[in-house]
């Protein structure tokens, strides 16, 4: 049986641990997870039924599959801290923005089978989307076991690492903008005189809805908006604002600062 190891529980691990547990793809018994305060080693280890400790080194000593759930700039600290526990064996997978495969092994002094990821929160939900990445020590069959893993709680696809440091902007980050986009809308259906809770149920329902169309019709996303803009009508009138605001311009241009920010947390560890 694969042992799952978390150096650090927080946000983002605790969204992937749920989704584990939840689709049953993993058993809680078969996950162990590392935090520094109490608070946190209670609060997850009550929410997912799972061990949780405050020593880096037993992770590491237990798991086959070790997830560094910490920030960027502590991964050569923590590495460093339990790199005589790291086998050549363990699959070692990051999560973190703007750190390479390189990087990891770098800081472990150590040659090891090292697993680039940027998955997002919507995990928890067992909607999440993942980008995945590997090192040259990474056989194929450990690469399908950590997809199956991904997979568990969303979608996964396999990219070129040098790739890596533009998915936060796209799908690692992004969940952010659109609940900002839902806020503003339910601010706006507000503004409208709908009640507060029944304003966020139909904003994030229509954001739900137009990416399942998206998805599952394969049309051009042009081509569903024009589907809802009759001539004259009120779409039309709702775009024109948009346009004028540069809806779309702001979008890439907080793209853009995304990324420039994963580049400087990669050069900052
Ligand atoms: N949040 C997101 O949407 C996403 C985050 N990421 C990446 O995930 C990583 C974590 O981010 P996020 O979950 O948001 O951050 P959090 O601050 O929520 O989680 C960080 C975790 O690290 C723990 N920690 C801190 N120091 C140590 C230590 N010395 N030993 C063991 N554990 C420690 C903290 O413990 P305690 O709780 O006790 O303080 C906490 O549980 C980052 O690298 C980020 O780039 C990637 C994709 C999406
Ligand atoms: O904000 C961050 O740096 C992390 C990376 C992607 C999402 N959260």
């Amino acid at each position: 049986m694969t042992q799952i190891g978390f150096i650090g529980c927080g946000k983002m691990a605790q969204a992937m641990i749920g989704g584990m547990i939840r689709s049953k793809t993993v058993k809680p018994s078969s996950i162990i997870a590392s935090a520094t305060t109490k608070e946190t080693r209670v609060k997850v280890s009550d929410q997912f039924g799972i061990e949780v400790t405050g020593d880096n080194s037993k992770v590491v000593a237990e798991a086959d599959l070790l997830f560094l759930g910490i920030a960027p700039g502590l991964h050569r600290q923590i590495l460093q801290e339990v790199k005589a526990h790291l086998t050549e064996e363990t699959v070692v997978i990051t999560i973190a923005a703007g750190l390479t495969t390189a990087d990891i092994s770098a800081f472990a002094e150590k040659k090891l089978k090292v697993v680039r990821s940027m998955p997002n929160t919507p995990s928890l939900a067992g909607e999440g989307m993942s980008a995945i990445s590997t090192n040259g020590e990474v056989t194929d069959e450990e690469l399908q076991t950590v997809l199956k893993l991904f997979r568990s709680f969303g979608k996964a696809e396999v990219i070129s690492e040098d790739l890596m440091d533009s998915i936060p902007a796209i799908s690692g980050s992004s969940p952010a903008y659109v609940y900002i986009m839902i806020e503003a809308m339910a601010d706006g259906g507000v503004r409208q005189g709908l009640p507060r809770d029944q304003a966020y149920r139909l904003a994030a329902q229509a954001v739900l809805g137009a990416a399942k169309m998206v998805l599952d019709t394969g049309k051009h996303p042009g081509e569903l908006k024009d589907q809802v803009t009759s001539p004259g009508g009120a779409t039309i009138a709702a775009t024109e604002a948009l346009e004028k605001h540069r809806f779309r311009g702001a979008i890439l241009e907080a793209m853009e600062s995304c990324t420039a920010r994963v580049k400087e947390l990669g050069h900052k560890k």
